[in-house]
């Protein structure tokens, strides 16, 4: 009761701000006409049914009169209902699009928010896959919400309005068996109650274990999945590890375990398949079985009541089997409604660690220069990893960052890009800033190598001309003609190409803060050495701060400060040596 209660806590916390939202009108309008066709549909269903009684007794009696007119008023009813199904569709289908725009556009903007898809990794896996929550959890929660929500609603209003008819009805046909009245009031109702309790509760006994199955199938489906993802990513490691046959023994292991699985799920679907025909159709006749005696013995009721009471016994049967069986649709639904409570979990609690006042925060800077007052940048575990006293970075000047490898000079970077929380102190940073942070291996995002360079710039924002000069003067003329080309530009490039096309990056934006994080190490010391001429030469007045294992970078920085250990951490200290570049 608990888990349901919570549950439906979380429902109305994750649908509500659609329905305050700026489509909040189109929202409700939509959502009221549902109810409201829903309503007209359980009034159909009754009139319906009162229709059968009055058509069957015309048949019964061959009363032609009656039958002309019951056959107009049916095609009536009928095309009352098919319009009204048309549009219950279509309207719960503009519905779910509408709402499913909204929530994707909202998770969209809260994930990619200020580093919070960042930061959601580092508070824990509670986020894990947030693809797959924006895609299909939001697709089936809305779907679900939609389904389970009218589904309910049309099964209380059909109880009520069928239990009343069959209630009414059971009072015109008394129970009479050997002569001896032995009905009670609304026996009617009674017998559909226990048909229904009893073959939703058996459906239930022998079909709970399929709820696992279908669990552990999607579960196994989507670990072959993922595995085979895995096998493309790495495949140059495979090949050159020639590690084809210990792959494929992986992978057939794993859909081997899909396929057992299957096997599992066939067999429960067998029997159970075996038990819901039977009840099926034993439910066609269970009814006649109750109320023939009525008809035949005591012929106190008509071929008309007859007729109704059998449907009348299968909608109360059919909602009352709808509350019982949505525990399997609810089990589905509330795992979606868990991992999108805990989606938002994740993005409020790296939300928060950014605004954490307790946590590294950024200050604007009275001058031209980023600086770094009294910093300790801790890791996620609380261990202290990084301290920086009065260090600053002053506008146009060249520092190379050293120390030990761990010692925390990426995090450092992380921690001054305002992407890292861990840890105490203000960074301060000059109002407006442009900051560009270069690591060792650049995102390239995959479509025209134009967009990939100017990333994250619009296209439009740099012409041609100077896109191809820029790609020339990186050492990357012979891809100065393919700015038109797409493709996978971090597969299909060399590291060392790759590293380039960050400087170009570079050179397009011309940042007032510019970080290279080991951006060149993969270039022989020419090349490297060749580069940092050309960001002097172009980037005059850019601050650059580089960090680098390689002593012959010193000659390209006027300062060096290194990250030397300081008790249970690494402080970052003003080396004794400066070359002028
Ligand atoms: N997301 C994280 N969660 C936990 N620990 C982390 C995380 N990121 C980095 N660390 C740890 O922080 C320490 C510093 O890592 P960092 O990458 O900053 O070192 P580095 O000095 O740049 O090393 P290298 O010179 O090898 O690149 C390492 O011990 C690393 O394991």
């Amino acid at each position: 009761m608990n888990n349901i209660r919570s549950t439906l806590a979380s429902v109305w916390r994750i649908a509500k701000p659609y329905f305050n939202s700026e489509d909040k009108w189109p929202g409700r309008i939509l959502l009221a006409t549902l109810i409201a066709m829903e309503l007209v549909s359980v009034g159909l269903d009754v009139l319906i049914n009162q229709w059968r009684n009055r058509f069957y007794t015309a048949l019964q009696d061959k009363d032609w009169d009656t039958f002309k007119r019951e056959m107009l008023v049916f095609c009536m009813l009928a095309a009352a209902a098919v319009v009204l199904g048309i549009y219950q569709l279509y309207l719960n289908q503009w519905l779910q699009i509408r709402w499913r725009n909204w929530m994707t556009s909202k998770y969209l903007r809260e994930w990619v928010h200020g580093a919070n898809h960042y930061r959601m990794q580092l508070v824990g896996d509670a986020a894990d896959n947030p693809d797959q929550r924006i895609t299909d959890d939001i697709k089936l929660f809305v779907g679900q919400t939609l389904a389970i929500g009218i589904g309910l609603l049309n099964a209380v209003v059909s109880l009520a309005s069928f239990v009343v008819i069959l209630w009414g009805l059971s009072t015109i046909l008394p129970l009479v068996l050997f002569g001896v009245d032995i009905s009670i009031p609304g026996y009617l109702v009674w017998g559909a109650i226990i048909y229904a309790v009893l073959g939703t509760a058996l459906t239930q006994w022998i079909g709970s274990p399929l709820v696992n199955l279908n669990f552990d199938q999607q579960r196994l489906e989507a670990d072959f999945r993922f595995n085979l993802v895995r096998v493309r990513e790495n495949a140059e490691q495979i090949a050159l590890l020639k590690g084809e046959s210990a792959e494929r023994e992986r992978l057939s292991e794993r859909f081997g375990r899909v396929i057992g699985n299957w096997y599992g799920i066939m067999s429960r679907t067998k029997r159970l398949t075996a038990f819901t025909g039977t009840y099926a159709q034993a439910a066609v006749v269970f009814p006649f079985a109750l109320a023939g005696p009525a008809y035949f013995v005591s012929k106190t009721v008509q071929l008309g009541a007859l007729i109704q009471i059998a449907e009348a016994f299968g909608k109360v049967q059919d909602a009352l089997s709808f509350f019982i069986s949505a525990y399997r649709t609810m089990a589905e639904w509330r795992a979606v409604v868990a991992r999108l409570d805990g989606f938002e979990g994740s993005i409020a609690a790296a939300e928060k660690l950014a605004d954490d006042p307790a946590s590294i925060h950024a200050k604007p800077a009275s001058g031209g220069e980023i600086a770094l007052p009294q910093l300790l940048v801790k890791l996620p575990n609380g261990a202290p990893l990084v301290s920086a006293n009065r260090i600053s970075f002053r506008p146009g000047e060249r520092a190379l960052v050293t120390g030990p490898s761990g010692a925390g000079k990426s995090t450092l970077f992380r921690a001054i890009a305002g992407i890292w929380p861990y840890g105490n102190g203000a960074i301060e940073i000059p109002a407006n800033a442009t900051l560009m942070m270069l690591p060792q291996r650049p995102y390239l995002p995959i479509g025209s190598l134009h967009d990939a360079v100017v990333y994250p710039g619009e296209a439009a924002q740099f012409d041609a001309k100077r896109v191809r000069d820029v790609l020339t003067a990186v050492g990357l003329p012979q891809f100065s003609t393919r700015l038109d080309e797409e493709a996978h530009w971090n597969r299909m490039l060399s590291l060392g190409e790759q590293q380039r096309l960050g400087i170009a990056r570079a050179l397009l934006h011309v940042p007032q803060f510019l970080f290279l994080d080991e951006a060149t190490a993969s270039l022989d010391e020419p090349s490297e050495a060749a580069l940092y001429r050309l960001i002097d030469e172009e980037l005059p007045k850019t601050t650059v701060v580089s960090i680098g294992h390689r002593s012959t970078l010193d000659a390209f920085h006027q300062r060096s400060i290194a990250l030397v250990r300081d008790g249970d951490h690494f402080a970052l200290r003003e080396a004794a040596r400066v070359t002028a570049s």
